[in-house]
């Protein structure tokens, strides 16, 4: 099939080369000239753990084009993704510019035969609709143009039927292509069976795994609903995911002044099927490019309509405590942070991707400057890149042991798998104090002891 995806962040990026890699023509826009610029030479603008490989193989196959041209995109495409940022506002609800300014485009250059219009994007429950009439302002915005460039004369009126999807995505960044082709399930909503159809023949490939690590498993569920279902679906999620992990965290707070092991316990009440192991890690809080906006955006949207939401609120505060609890634990620690050194490892808000979007670190190098330390950090991507990411009140060192030399305490702060494996030894010996706080419960507190750290984890 013929598909057009607007927008080439994470998602937008993912989609349009796994579709293509599927057997599908795409053309991905983006209105960033360097983006575009970077990807039609081969290159990917982010980090993602086999997207480079497959963004290649696709564009040699002569199915993946990269452009500017919105026009040219709405031309080509039976299907039309939107996938552009949604990112919050001051108030929590979601900036929507950047998705009307993408529909009225639309509109502006929709002709001819029938196309399916997808909201990729996170969107507020109703944006559908909110859509649809988005881009009839932009045929008629079309059809004003044509009436004045025709002289006054009758122009013919634009021919354009379409209708809108909502398609929400439940990638995880850092393994983005592989939840792409093994997904738990794919959400579908609008009210007509034509759109519904097309979705469900471009999605062939992935709902019989023909891409997936385990072939052999049952084809994924399609959830077929109404366009609002779907986006509620899509806030749903996320939410009761941020949820889990608050209250594991709170969970490990008790541990902490008890003198349990969270990490036991999450494992003792995760083999409960009904409860399920995944999202019961404790540590530092969540944070990244979406929980954070997508549950301020629910409870917005619920204040919208004079419900309070009570337990999704809950979970923002446990989340807001978690964010500095590194700093409790540094100082009970060292006492007086002022006039300290903390080494960071890690910055990004997870392993395995470069996104620094509310990342638990920038809470941390905010509090630890304001109380007067002095704060470094090592991240493998973001020391590697050679680039400040906007950064200020850290000092990026490029390799670990630069870090700890000088330090009174290291902080991990991200779970990258190297971390794993560094020379702890040799750190310590050029750390004043050889404490570690371990954020996110990763390390082998027996290990780090043994060599002479103060281990102190996340109620563990
Ligand atoms: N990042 C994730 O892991 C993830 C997962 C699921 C859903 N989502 C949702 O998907 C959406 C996109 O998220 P993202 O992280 O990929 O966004 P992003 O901010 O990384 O990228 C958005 C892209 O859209 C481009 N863009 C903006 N306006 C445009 C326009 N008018 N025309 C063409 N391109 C334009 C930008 O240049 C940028 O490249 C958001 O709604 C987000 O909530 C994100
Ligand atoms: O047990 C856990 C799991 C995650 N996290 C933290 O939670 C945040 C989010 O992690 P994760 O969900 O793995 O990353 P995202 O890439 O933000 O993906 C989430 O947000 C996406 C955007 O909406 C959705 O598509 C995904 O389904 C959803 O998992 C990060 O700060 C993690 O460190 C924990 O603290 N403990």
């Amino acid at each position: 099939m013929r598909v057009c995806v607007i927008g080439t962040g994470y998602v937008g990026l993912v989609t349009g080369v796994c579709l293509a890699h599927s057997g599908h023509h795409v053309i991905c826009i983006d209105n960033n000239e360097e983006k575009v610029k970077l990807m039609k030479a081969g290159q990917s603008p982010i980090y993602e753990p086999g997207l480079s490989e497959l963004m290649q193989s696709s564009a040699q196959s002569g199915r993946l084009e990269f452009s500017t041209d919105l026009g040219a995109g709405v031309k080509h495409g039976e299907i039309l993704f939107i996938a552009v940022g949604t990112p919050p506002l001051p108030t929590g609800e979601s900036d929507t510019r950047y998705v009307e300014a993408v529909a009225r485009g639309i509109g502006v250059h929709l002709n001819g035969g029938y196309k399916v219009i997808v909201n990729k994007s996170t969107v507020p429950i109703g944006s559908g609709d909110w859509v649809r009439r988005i881009v009839l302002d932009g045929i008629e915005e079309r059809q004003k143009t044509l009436v004045t460039a025709g002289g006054g004369g009758v122009p013919e009126p634009i021919h354009a039927d379409f209708d809108v999807v909502s398609n929400p995505e439940f990638l995880r960044e850092g393994s983005a292509v592989y939840d792409t082709f093994n997904p738990d399930r794919i959400v579908l909503g609008s009210n007509s069976k034509k759109a519904i159809a097309m979705m469900q023949e471009l999605y062939i490939p992935i709902v019989e795994r023909k891409f997936a690590d385990d072939p052999s498993l049952p084809h994924v569920p399609v959830v077929v609903t109404d366009l609002s279902s779907a986006e509620m679906i899509k806030y749903a999620a996320n939410a009761f995911l941020a949820v889990k992990i608050s209250f594991i965290n709170e969970v490990a707070n008790i541990c902490d002044r008890v003198g349990a092991d969270v990490t036991q316990v999450a494992r003792g009440i995760g083999l409960d099927s009904r409860i399920g192991s995944k999202f019961l890690q404790s540590g530092i809080g969540w944070g990244g490019s979406c929980f954070p906006k997508d549950v301020s955006a629910l409870i917005h949207t619920a204040d919208d309509y004079g419900f309070q939401t009570e337990l999704l609120n809950a979970a923002v505060h446990v989340n807001q405590r978690q964010r500095v609890i590194a700093i409790e634990k540094l100082q009970h620690e060292l006492k007086i942070l002022k006039g300290k050194t903390i080494g960071l490892l890690g910055l990004t808000f997870k392993p395995d991707t470069d996104d620094m979007r509310d990342a638990p670190s920038l809470t941390l190098i905010e509090q630890l400057n304001r109380l007067g330390a002095k704060v470094k950090a090592y991240d493998p991507i973001v020391s590697q890149s050679g680039l400040s990411h906007g950064l200020t009140g850290v000092i990026i060192e490029t390799d670990p042991e630069m870090l700890a030399d000088g330090c009174d305490a290291l902080v991990l702060v991200t779970d990258w798998k190297e971390f794993l494996s560094l020379n702890y030894e040799k750190m310590a010996k050029s750390m004043f104090n050889k404490v570690l706080i371990d954020g996110r419960n990763f390390l082998s507190r027996e290990a780090l002891e043994e060599i002479g750290f103060r281990y102190v984890g996340i109620g563990h």
